[in-house]
């Protein structure tokens, strides 16, 4: 291993996608050739970053749906946190409202969760911020779904329990990502970095913000790590 490249925490959407939502290619070789750990660390379901990590050929260490779920396939290590149950609770009251999740009949963005909700961006904010509350649950908006989550967990606490497993430290750690659900990551990694299109909280808790979007903010992020 490179002892001058951190091992690195980066998130899927927003970060490694375009705007669509669709990986960049260009991604994926930095992240299957870096040196060091990469914790692969976002809102998604488990599969999802599990699957990214299994077709990069890397291993799987992954916090999925905002912290709530960790796996560190090196210590055989999955652990679960929050109040899935408080959760579903809040979407069968936001369902008996009137409203819906707004992901369709075979709701792909719920069928896989194991600890917290998400709803669509087109669906009504506020009753869902009520609900949640009443349930001692948080709404965070990532720009591409608002996800009930349960405060207790966040991408830093899912950082913690990675490190704790691989004896590792988070202020080792380069992270890279776009959105308030990164927050906690960042401010607990070593560098933070916001790509261009982040949001306001993300960018105001990074140590540096890129010039480029995206995938391309990606690759900027990482740049000095490559020279
Ligand atoms: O699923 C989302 O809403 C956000 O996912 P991300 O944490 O990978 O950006
Ligand atoms: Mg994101």
């Amino acid at each position: 291993m490179d002892s001058d490249t951190p091992p690195l925490i980066v998130d899927i959407d927003g970060t490694l996608t375009d705007e669509t939502r669709a990986i960049d290619p260009r991604v994926m070789p930095v992240l299957r050739e870096w040196p060091a750990r990469v914790v692969i660390a976002t809102g998604k379901a488990m599969p999802f970053p599990i699957a990214l990590c299994e077709f990069l050929g890397i291993e799987r260490t992954v916090v999925a749906e905002n912290g709530g779920v960790v796996f560190v396939e090196a210590t055989d290590e999955l652990r679960f946190e929050g109040d899935h149950e408080a959760a579903l609770a809040v979407g069968e009251a936001y369902r008996n409202l009137g409203h819906d999740l707004g992901f369709g009949q075979i709701d792909l963005a719920n069928r896989w969760r194991e600890t917290e909700l998400v709803v669509s961006l087109d669906q009504p904010l506020e009753p869902l911020e009520e609900l949640a509350a009443a349930q001692g649950l948080v709404v965070l908006d990532t720009g591409f779904a608002y996800h009930v989550t349960d405060p207790v967990v966040d991408k830093g606490t899912g950082l913690e329990a990675v490190c704790a497993e691989l004896e590792l430290e988070p202020a080792e750690f380069l992270a890279v990502g776009d959105s308030v659900n990164d927050a906690q990551m960042f401010d607990l990694a070593g560098e933070a970095v916001a790509v261009a299109n982040a949001d306001e909280t993300a960018r105001e808790r990074a140590d540096r913000v890129t010039d480029a979007t995206y995938g391309d903010g990606f690759l900027e992020a990482v740049t000095p790590y490559r020279e």
